[in-house]
């Protein structure tokens, strides 16, 4: 999978060397490139954002900047770009994540990127959908600052990618950055060949609507405490049923909206 951020603090993700993540990029399992915003920028000041139209708090991240930063990244040539400029300005009433105008299969037939800003205002990321986010072979991640990004950057993209609003969840944050860091992990640990024990990425929370039974290790004693003898029986039906019955106790009391209709 081809991961490409673009954010203007670039070395947030450096931490994207280490660990499970860092081992797939150095076997080319993933191969993840991170574009600083203001390298696209020609102003003494590499400038990224400016006052927003209509008022309001805030600055707003401008539009230019990012129409270079997809270009480079999109493979989408000046031709292509000037012709973009001759489409008629994209439905303002249209959500961002319309389909409709979303190039869904580029000139040579391939399927075009995936476009990911994280904002707010889009879906709420969860594990159905980096399930569905692994099969990917490119991610694009648009990491927003100050207020948000330019709407036409969104119509832009649009207009050469598949694009999604993506929300980590319902708060807010000062950019996209950690939500990219957070999809990133949950998507990158379902690709096959980036966790080592593929069997673990089974009977996790939320892999299949059920919270997570709990672990334990040695000792079997630990001030005090005991480690469930049904863990120690060697009675492996008998440790898988006390496993599922603690999956079903724990959701029912942390996230019954989890559980199936009675
Ligand atoms: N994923 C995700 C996110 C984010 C997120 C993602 C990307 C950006 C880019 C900038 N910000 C900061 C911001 C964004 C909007 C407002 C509201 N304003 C009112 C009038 C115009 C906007 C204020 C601050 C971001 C926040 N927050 N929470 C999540 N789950």
């Amino acid at each position: 999978m081809k991961i490409d951020i673009v954010s203007i603090f670039p070395t947030f993700f450096d931490v994207l060397d280490i660990s499970l993540l860092g081992k797939a990029r150095q076997n080319g399992v993933i191969n993840l490139d991170v574009h600083d915003l203001r390298d696209f920028t020609f102003d003494r000041h590499r400038t990224v954002d400016d006052t927003p139209y209509g008022g309001g708090a805030g600055m707003v991240m401008k539009p230019e900047p990012w129409g270079l930063a997809l270009d480079e990244i999109l493979g989408i040539t000046e031709g292509q770009a000037q012709d973009d400029q001759a489409k008629k300005p994209a439905d303002q009433d249209a959500p961002a994540q319309t389909d409709a105008d979303a190039a869904t299969t580029a000139a040579d037939g391939s399927i075009p990127p995936l476009v990911i800003f994280p904002s707010p205002a889009g879906d709420v990321f969860n594990q159905a959908m980096a399930k569905e986010l692994a099969h990917e072979d490119h991610l694009v991640f648009g990491c927003g600052r100050y207020e948000g990004i330019d709407q036409r950057v969104f119509d832009y993209a649009e207009q050469h990618a598949r694009v999604r609003l993506v929300s980590l969840g319902d708060y807010v944050l000062n950019g996209g950055e950690v939500a990219t860091m957070a999809m990133i992990e949950a998507i990158g640990r379902l690709i096959p060949g980036v966790v080592g024990n593929p069997e673990s990425l089974t009977e996790e929370s939320h892999e299949d609507g059920l919270l997570e039974y709990p672990s334990y290790t040695k000792p079997s004693t630990w001030r005090g405490q005991e480690v469930p003898p049904v863990l120690l029986s060697g009675n492996h039906g008998a440790i898988e049923k006390w496993r599922y019955e603690q999956r079903v106790e724990r959701t029912r009391r942390v996230r019954p909206d989890l559980l199936p209709p009675e």
